[in-house]
């Protein structure tokens, strides 16, 4: 069974994607569920290279180590199959009335979920100021965020909505947009 909306959060690395993806599900409980397109490609990449995928999974040095060149893997796979892994994080998904994914970083994602799932799909842009993503821990790193994974959504027009999240005032304000879109 397919899920009735499904919503793909995208924004530049640590604006707080994962953070309000959480949150929204804290909101919707049972009706929701988080799903993620980096997890089969965290396990189809660790399987390929024979890594702990409990340490790829994490939020360490271990991914940073490894993610400069799952970037460039990933890529290679998906030129062949575009939809390849929005398929199979779809796979995994249950029934439940709101698929959430966390983690919507290309045009072809976006373009793959709109094909396959016609009139489901809800997309929200986050932003955060730079100053609070480098207060979270982000660090420019030349390979991560100068490449396509990064920034090929930042000319993408075509949001449903576009929140804040740099302090409580602005997340609480977003979450209440964004619940609103999915009524
Ligand atoms: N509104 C907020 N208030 C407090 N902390 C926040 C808020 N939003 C995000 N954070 C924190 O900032 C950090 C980065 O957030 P998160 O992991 O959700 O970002 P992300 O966009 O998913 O990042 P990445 O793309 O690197 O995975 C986390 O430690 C999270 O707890």
């Amino acid at each position: 069974m397919e899920p009735k909306i499904i919503l793909l959060l995208s924004g530049k690395r640590k604006s707080g994607k994962d953070y309000i993806a959480e949150k929204l599900h804290n909101s919707l409980e049972d009706k929701a569920e988080i799903l993620r397109i980096s997890e089969p490609i965290k396990s189809h990449y660790a399987r390929y290279l024979n890594l702990n995928l409990d340490e790829l999974l994490s939020s360490n040095s271990y991914k940073e180590t490894y993610r400069q060149e799952m970037i460039i893997w990933s890529d290679e796979v998906r030129k062949k199959d575009p939809g390849y892994f929005c398929n199979i994080a779809c796979s995994k998904g249950n029934y439940t009335y709101i698929w959430i994914f966390s983690d919507i970083r290309r045009k072809t994602d976006i373009h793959w979920f709109h094909a396959n799932y016609p009139d489901k799909i809800k997309t929200v842009r986050i932003f955060a100021n730079q100053d609070v993503r480098i207060a979270r821990g982000w660090v420019y790193t030349e390979g991560v965020d100068n490449v396509t994974s990064e920034c090929d959504l930042d000319d993408w027009n075509d949001w449903d909505l576009q929140v804040n999240n740099n302090d409580e005032e602005s997340l609480k304000n977003s979450i209440d947009k964004i619940l609103n879109l999915l009524i």
